[in-house]
């Protein structure tokens, strides 16, 4: 699913209009009839709809005209100025006048009235502003809007819930509390904002016709992951494969008092597929975990000519899960970065090392992943919790850009990114909210990684498996650990195995 703000619906628009020739009517009818069939004719009898004078306007009227026609009982309210109706909203502005459909023009005097119909029926149509909401609502259209609020069943509302600006998340004074929202092409960028997640309801993304080349020439590069890209990018293990064509992973973790992240991050591995899987950590540790983790080898960190020699063979490697934020962290890091050359993906202390320091990801350009959660990319980039939380997908490109690294901002709809093409993961819930989770990711992310996939695609389907893994299991499980996602591993990749 594509992500746009209301800058790349007009872009599209435009581009629809004077390129490919398509009257802007066209598409509202494409829009019109697409929305229709998410009105839930079935169990609904009354509809109000309230339409604005833009375009968004203009999908509201052609709506009223599809359900009269479908027999069912419509009151429309226009509120703006008629002699600033949009084209097209004109046109069906017209045809209801021509269908004697009665159209009330809201003003102060019969918002009372208007309160009544919102009352009696069973669904409101809201399309009052779409993309085209650019400044703070005031007078009227702020009391349509509350009267909506207050008295509604149902609302409806048609591409952007009236009151959100489409582009950033930010509410403009007043907002309808949509129970659905039917957004045309794109998820709205401001949608993904946490705090409007209480307005916009259910969302469905509907197509209205744009051929998809064209949708693809014009659009942010911005997406939500779905399975078919998932599904695309696992590798089949057919009966000619050897260990040696599913990769050769390190994992660098665990310290005093975090075994457990050395242990989850390296048995997810295992499990994920990896050919040969090798833990590298302080004796101590290893002394803990090598009877534990039968599948894999461990080998002590202090070897360093066996540490140089496995790094400099591996395909991918992952580093930090428990390993503390010290000076030898940093230098172990450094270390790791200088004698390798495949892929490495840095969490948790190999990131919070990293805070002023940051030139040792400059000097890895392309090979690099990092998986921050906020209060990591908060120390890395120096931007409070509540900037990078309202400006996820701008503060991780940013960040990507700058050091060529892929980002993996964890947290409610993870983005992933490098800096060109981003993707929002749909999967996961809170009740993977728990020590040990991260290890799991940063496991399955280093054996995607070691297996081939490209490092963008090992994130975005890391992110993916592993939340959907959670969420799967969190229908029978009141709180999902690492352990339960680790065993499922296996299960869900030959599902997803094309
Ligand atoms: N490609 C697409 O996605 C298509 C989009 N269509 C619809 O067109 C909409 C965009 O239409 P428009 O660009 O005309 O924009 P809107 O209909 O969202 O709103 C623009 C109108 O609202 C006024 N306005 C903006 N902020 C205001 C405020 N705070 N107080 C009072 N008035 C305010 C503007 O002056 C203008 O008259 C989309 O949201 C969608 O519903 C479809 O009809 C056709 C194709
Ligand atoms: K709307």
């Amino acid at each position: 699913m594509r992500i746009g703000t209301s800058n790349s619906t007009k872009i599209l628009d435009s581009a629809c209009v004077n390129e490919y020739k398509i009257p802007l009517i066209v598409m509202m009818e494409n829009a019109v009839l697409s929305a229709f069939k998410h009105m839930d004719i079935e169990n609904n009898q009354r509809y109000v709809i309230v339409s604005g004078v833009g375009n968004n306007g203009g999908d509201g009227l052609g709506l009223a005209r599809q359900l009269t026609a479908h027999g069912k009982e419509v009151e429309v309210f226009i509120v703006g100025k008629i002699e600033k109706m949009s084209e097209c909203s004109k046109i069906n502005y017209n045809i209801l006048k021509a269908m004697n459909i009665p159209t009330n023009i809201v003003d102060e005097e019969n918002l009372e009235y208007l309160k009544c119909s919102v009352k009696k029926s069973d669904i409101v149509v809201d399309c009052i502003f779409g993309t085209g909401l650019e400044r703070e609502i005031k007078g009227i259209f702020y009391n349509v809007i509350d009267i909506i609020n207050q008295n509604k069943n149902k609302t409806y509302s048609i591409d952007v819930p009236s009151g959100i600006n489409a582009t950033n998340g930010d509410v403009l004074g007043i907002c309808i509390d949509a129970d659905k929202t039917i957004s045309f092409e794109f998820y709205k960028r401001g949608f993904l904002k946490y705090d409007v997640k209480q307005y916009i309801g259910e969302v469905i993304v509907e197509h209205i016709g744009i051929p998809e080349y064209i949708l693809e020439k014009y659009d942010d590069r911005e997406y939500i992951t779905n399975l078919d890209l998932v599904k695309n990018n696992i590798k089949e293990k057919n009966k000619f494969s050897f260990k040696s064509d599913f990769g050769k992973v390190a994992l660098f973790a665990g310290s005093r008092g975090f075994t457990g992240a050395a242990y989850i991050s390296t048995q997810s591995a295992v499990k994920c597929g990896s050919g040969l899987t090798t833990l590298v950590c302080e004796k101590y540790v290893q002394d803990i975990l090598s009877t534990k983790l039968c599948e894999a080898m461990t080998l002590d960190i202090q070897n360093k000519e066996k540490v140089k020699k496995l790094i400099s063979e591996c395909d991918a490697i992952g580093f930090g899960c428990g390993m503390g934020d010290t000076e030898d962290t940093y230098t172990k890091l450094k270390y790791v970065l200088e004698n390798s050359k495949c892929p490495v993906v840095i969490d948790a202390d190999g990131l919070n090392c990293l805070k002023n320091k940051k030139d040792l990801l400059e000097k890895h350009p392309n090979r690099i992943i990092i998986t921050p959660h906020l209060g990591e990319m908060a120390r890395l980039t120096g931007y409070s919790i509540s900037h990078i939380r309202d400006n996820k997908v701008d503060v991780a490109k940013e960040f990507a850009q700058k050091y060529k690294t892929i980002v993996l901002l964890k947290g409610y709809e993870t983005v992933i990114t490098d800096g060109n093409y981003t993707y929002i993961n749909p999967t996961g819930n809170s009740s993977m909210a728990n020590g040990g989770m991260g290890d799991t990711l940063l496991g399955i992310i280093t054996s995607f990684a070691g297996q081939g996939m490209t490092n963008l695609m090992s994130a975005v389907c890391g992110a993916y498996i592993h939340g959907y893994i959670g969420e799967n299991l969190s229908k029978d499980l009141y709180t999902v650990n690492a352990s339960d996602v680790i065993a499922q591993i296996p299960f869900v990749m030959k599902e997803f195995v094309k």
